[in-house]
């Protein structure tokens, strides 16, 4: 997939192109509990295109989000720097917004990566963690702390 400059705006088809990799990776879903079938794909900086689904589990709250699940891979395969993030939820025309979970992983490696959901058959929308976690506590926040400010 072409690499896009995180600062430039998400081209539409890398946005659909990332958007078929998460709802692909949704049909990987094991969510025998919710039924909320979640796929998300992870756009590296280097090409490289991580997916995830989430990962539900008998004692409920170990159960792992797509998002986690897509993130976890990349890093564990060497990938820091990302580019955007595709999210599925079960309903294509329901945009699924990461839960606050996700939010502070997201941020962690980007507050202003794009988040890309279906919205619609031919549509999605746009956000990114500036928007949805604002005032994040983030690895600066940690400094601050220590240097007392
Ligand atoms: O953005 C989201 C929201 C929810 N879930 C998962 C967690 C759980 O398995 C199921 C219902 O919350 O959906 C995700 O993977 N990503
Ligand atoms: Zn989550």
């Amino acid at each position: 997939m072409t690499p896009v400059s995180e600062s430039e705006p998400m081209d539409p088809q890398t946005a659909f192109a990332l958007l078929r990799h998460a709802r692909e990776a949704r049909t990987h879903a094991y969510a025998p509990y919710s039924h909320f079938p979640v796929g998300a794909a992870l756009l590296a900086e280097d090409g490289r295109v991580f997916t995830g689904c989430n990962v539900e589990n008998a004692a409920y709250t170990v159960g792992n989000c797509a998002e986690r699940v897509a993130i976890g891979k990349a890093v564990s395969e060497g990938a820091r720097r990302f580019l955007a993030i595709a999210v599925a939820g079960p309903d294509d025309s329901v945009a699924c917004t990461p839960c606050g979970a996700c939010r502070q992983v997201i941020s962690e490696f980007g507050p202003d990566l794009p988040v890309v959901m279906p919205d619609g058959p031919d549509r999605y929308k746009l956000t990114n963690m500036r928007e949805l976690l604002p005032g994040a506590f983030g690895p600066a926040s940690l400094a601050a702390a220590r240097e007392g400010r």
